[in-house]
């Protein structure tokens, strides 16, 4: 219940919440009791002004969870959280539950309904998006070792891992996006809290990426590289799109139907390194022009491209170990996902050298047939290997999206 309104909290926004609050201290100061009960439900029923970044709303019931195929936010964060030694099925599931509502609340603009702290109050929901997912461990510490997906086995070593294990893996992932940095926090803060007994955060990673409307081109992202990052990705109006990303409705598990599989992977970007080459050759390692993401084959950042075409020196116009070309599914018998990541910036490291680069996050149908041939490939030709250190990694099973009044997993963990 709220104090303010004797509602519970749910009935109203967070900015309408902000509106009654103010409005009753002032209007009973002129007015009194009665007086001051009109005017603040005159105040409800009346929208507070939001700009256009807070307005965004992303629907979080659905077939798919929110933040797989939606528009990439500009703050986001990642937490992976362990299972308290005695929290078993059912606790897991309250806790699905209790994560659930808060996600349907925040994402609608709402307050969170255990507890608000404020940090929120006057943002609209900003693009909000919360995606939970299941890591291997949790099947065995919950007793559904019988529902493991197949695709969860665990990923092989790649040569260029330097992986810290501490801030790698874990029983449950949350990813969080949005449009702006406190509404995210939020998000972040009263899912933390609502953990409470049975898991405990094990490894946090914060990201960001240019502000939604800041630029209208490139089309795409730039990465901390400063390469225009996402051009060659999927595209939800593609028909093959949701085939490459989402499990299928008759697919195995059962439980999976809708769902996706995510890669994490904390890659460094050696940069002091990188910024010492020279435009044209850091053009090369990638295989795209940095100006404007246009593919070294020619044309602009959307055309697409020509693995095959020569100069008219006769030299490849890709290299051979240009990243677009080692990635690209004609390289990996079709293998494909769909990467949507967040820069990220830790400070400084002892050697002075900046802690940044990428929370590289890639969705597929099937990990086996997505991430895991493509790093394989990578890693072994890559030209842009040797400025990148990946540190830290996690796959998890997220799986699809609930109905109002249901909860995310519930037909891994009722059905
Ligand atoms: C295993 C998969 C991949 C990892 C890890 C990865 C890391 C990584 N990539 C960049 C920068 C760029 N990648 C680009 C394209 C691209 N990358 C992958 C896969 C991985 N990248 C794929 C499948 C593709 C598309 C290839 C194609 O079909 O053309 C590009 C070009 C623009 C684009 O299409 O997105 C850039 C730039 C960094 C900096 C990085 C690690 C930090
Ligand atoms: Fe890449």
């Amino acid at each position: 219940m709220s104090a303010e309104t004797g509602k519970e909290p749910g009935h109203l926004s967070r900015r309408r919440l902000l509106g009654v609050a103010g409005a009753t201290g002032a209007a009973g100061l002129v007015a009194g009791g009665a007086g001051g009960a009109v005017a603040a439900e005159a105040v409800r029923d009346q929208p507070a002004e939001l700009a256009s970044v807070g307005r965004g709303e992303v629907p979080f019931h659905g077939k798919h969870q929110a933040g797989i195929s939606t528009p990439l936010q500009a703050a986001g964060h990642l937490a992976a959280f362990d299972l308290a030694g005695d929290a078993d099925r059912r606790a897991a599931a309250a806790l699905l539950r209790r994560w659930t509502r808060t996600a349907a609340a925040l994402t609608a603009g709402k307050p969170a309904p255990a507890r608000d702290t404020g940090v929120a109050r006057d943002a609209g929901p900003s693009s909000l998006t919360v995606t939970f997912g299941f890591g291997r461990s949790f099947f065995g510490r919950t007793g559904l070792a019988d529902r493991l997906p197949e695709a969860l086995g665990p990923l092989p070593d790649f040569t260029a891992d330097h992986l810290d294990k501490r801030r790698s893996d874990g029983d449950l992932w949350v990813q969080i996006g949005a449009d702006d940095p406190l509404v995210a926090f939020d998000a972040l803060r009263a899912l933390q809290r609502e953990a409470a007994e049975t898991a405990a955060v094990r490894w946090q990673m914060s990201g960001f990426n240019r502000t939604p409307g800041a630029t209208a081109h490139p089309m795409s992202m730039r990465n901390l590289m400063g390469q225009v990052d996402g051009t060659n990705n999927p595209k939800p109006a593609e028909k093959d799109f949701t085939a490459k990303v989402f499990v299928p409705e008759n697919g195995s598990p059962a439980w999976m139907a809708g769902g996706s599989y995510a890669v994490v992977r904390r890659i460094r970007m050696l940069l002091d390194t990188w910024d010492h080459l020279s435009p044209e050759r850091q053009d090369q390692v990638i295989g795209r022009r940095k100006a404007d993401g246009a593919p070294l084959s020619g044309g602009t950042e959307t055309t697409p491209v020509a693995l095959d075409k020569f100069t008219k020196d006769g030299a490849i116009a890709i290299a051979g170990d240009a990243h677009v070309r080692v990635a690209a599914p004609e390289s990996n018998s079709g293998a494909t996902m769909l990467r949507r990541s967040f820069s990220y910036h830790d400070g400084y490291r002892d050697d002075g050298a900046p802690d940044a680069g990428l929370l590289f996050i890639a969705w597929q149908a099937d990990p086996r047939h997505g991430f895991t041939p493509v790093q394989r490939k990578l890693d072994r030709g890559d030209g842009l290997s040797r400025f990148l250190r990946h540190e830290a990694s996690g796959l998890f099973a997220v799986p699809g999206g609930c109905a109002p009044g249901d909860y995310v997993g519930q037909e891994l963990l009722e059905g």
